[in-house]
């Protein structure tokens, strides 16, 4: 029971971060789908909380990055309020990652890149879809993603307006290692001026 399952506890320049890495990576050799999925919390201007999944595109010490609808819930979320918290939990490693921070919007130019790199339908799907707005039926969404199919070729696709980016700025960072009988392992890193100030928790 004394194996320290955080040794980068003690270096206040990168801690936790390279631990987060080498879990993603495991992650993604031991999760059945989506290894970076990551339940992210929202509150609106009259202070009500509300979560969904996203896909994370990078996670570090510069933020957390991940593209959706600008117009859905949580883009009306972050555009009133920019505190947002992040969840991961990795049932095949029995671990959580949890992330606290401050949503800022990635740049046009970082928009575009990704964009770029999606599938053609999926990016077709972002033009037609009015995220979490009323559907009137699944035809009509249908019908709309034919109608980009015809207007334009696979490589001009614009990016619409409405469809970026969020970079969370990581302020507060815990990482959670399931050990035998509920006795866990926790610790939670807040930034500073010094760097990362980490705090073993009890479980
Ligand atoms: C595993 C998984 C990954 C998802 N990734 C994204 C994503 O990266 N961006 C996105 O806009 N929606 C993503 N979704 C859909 C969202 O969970 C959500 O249904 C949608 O964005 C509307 O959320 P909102 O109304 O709270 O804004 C994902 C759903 C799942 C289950
Ligand atoms: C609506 C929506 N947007 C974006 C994503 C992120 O996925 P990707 O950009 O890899 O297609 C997802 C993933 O499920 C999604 O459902």
């Amino acid at each position: 029971m004394t194996e320290n399952a955080f040794p980068p506890l003690l270096d206040p320049a990168t801690a936790p971060f390279p631990t987060i890495a080498a879990w993603m990576n495991e992650a993604a050799e031991h999760e059945l789908n989506d290894p970076t999925a990551v339940a992210l919390a929202t509150v609106d201007s009259r202070g009500r909380p509300s979560v969904r999944m996203v896909l994370a595109k990078a996670v570090g010490p510069d933020g957390v990055v991940f593209f959706t609808n600008l117009q859905s819930r949580k883009g009306t979320d972050l555009h009133g309020n920019p505190n947002a918290a992040l969840l991961w939990h990795w049932k095949s490693l029995r671990r959580q990652v949890r992330i606290e921070g401050r949503a800022q919007k990635v740049t046009p130019a970082e928009a575009d890149r990704y964009f770029a790199s999606r599938h053609p339908e999926s990016r077709r799907g972002a033009l037609a879809s009015d995220q979490s707005r009323p559907m009137p039926d699944r035809e009509a969404f249908e019908r709309r993603v034919e109608e980009l199919r015809a207007r334009y070729g696979d490589d001009d696709i614009p990016r619409p307006g409405y469809w970026s980016g969020f970079r969370i700025m990581p302020e507060a960072v815990e990482l959670w290692q399931d050990r035998p009988h509920r006795l866990h392992d926790r610790v939670r890193w807040e930034k500073t001026e010094a760097g990362w100030n980490g705090t073993r928790l009890f479980p």
